[in-house]
């Protein structure tokens, strides 16, 4: 989908698909470099961090595995309701393995708060976390996250895996919704 295609819905581009294209290669670089000889597992979170896993996966150089928790805490509102269900748990035990998990966003962090201290009881070698955009002014909890792609305002965003009601995850892009969106 071409930006020219917004229609009336969005009402500003935050962060441009070259953008987005270029900070992915600057992560993978560290994160090869970070687990050079080591075999890791990517464990993307459903549905938002497709896109992030599937360009963050061809752009590293080492030979990884991947893996997908789908979990929810947003249902169809803008708003986090703070309690995380499993929708779909991994297919693979992680009891020994690098595991790095891949998200398209930390808002308040209580989703990856959450999936931290479960993923963490099924004793990983390691646990660690990419995660492409993060709002600093949002957070509810204090997480130490070792890659971030892009520090955003605390903003409803949609766009490259990202939805409002399911709809936009296919925008090339990361923009913010014209206000009428919301109340229509
Ligand atoms: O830091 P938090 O406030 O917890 O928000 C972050 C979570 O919200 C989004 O998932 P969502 O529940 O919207 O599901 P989706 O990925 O299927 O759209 C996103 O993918 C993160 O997992
Ligand atoms: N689409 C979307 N989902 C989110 N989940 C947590 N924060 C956001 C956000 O800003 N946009």
């Amino acid at each position: 989908m071409r930006e020219t295609d917004l229609g009336a819905d969005l009402e500003s581009v935050l962060i441009t698909k070259e953008e987005i294209d270029a900070k992915l290669e600057e992560l993978a670089a560290k994160i090869d470099a970070a687990y050079a000889g080591k075999e890791l597992l990517l464990v993307g979170v459903l549905k938002g961090a497709v896109m992030v896993m599937a360009d963050l996966a061809r752009a590293l150089s080492s030979p990884v595995t991947m893996d997908w928790m789908a979990v929810s805490s947003y249902g169809a509102g803008t708003q986090s309701s703070g309690v995380v269900r499993i929708l779909k748990d991994l297919d693979v035990d992680i009891k020994g393995r690098h595991v790095l998990i891949v998200e398209d966003i930390i808002d308040s962090g209580l989703t990856l708060s959450w999936l931290l201290s479960n993923l963490g009881s099924r004793e990983p070698a390691s646990l660690r976390v990419c995660t492409l955009l993060r709002k600093p002014d949002a957070a509810k909890v204090d997480i130490d996250v070792e890659w971030v792609g892009f520090d955003i305002p605390n903003e409803f965003v949609v766009g490259y895996g990202l939805d409002y009601a399911e709809k936009y995850r296919n925008l090339p892009f990361v923009g913010t919704l014209a206000p009428h969106v919301y109340s229509d």
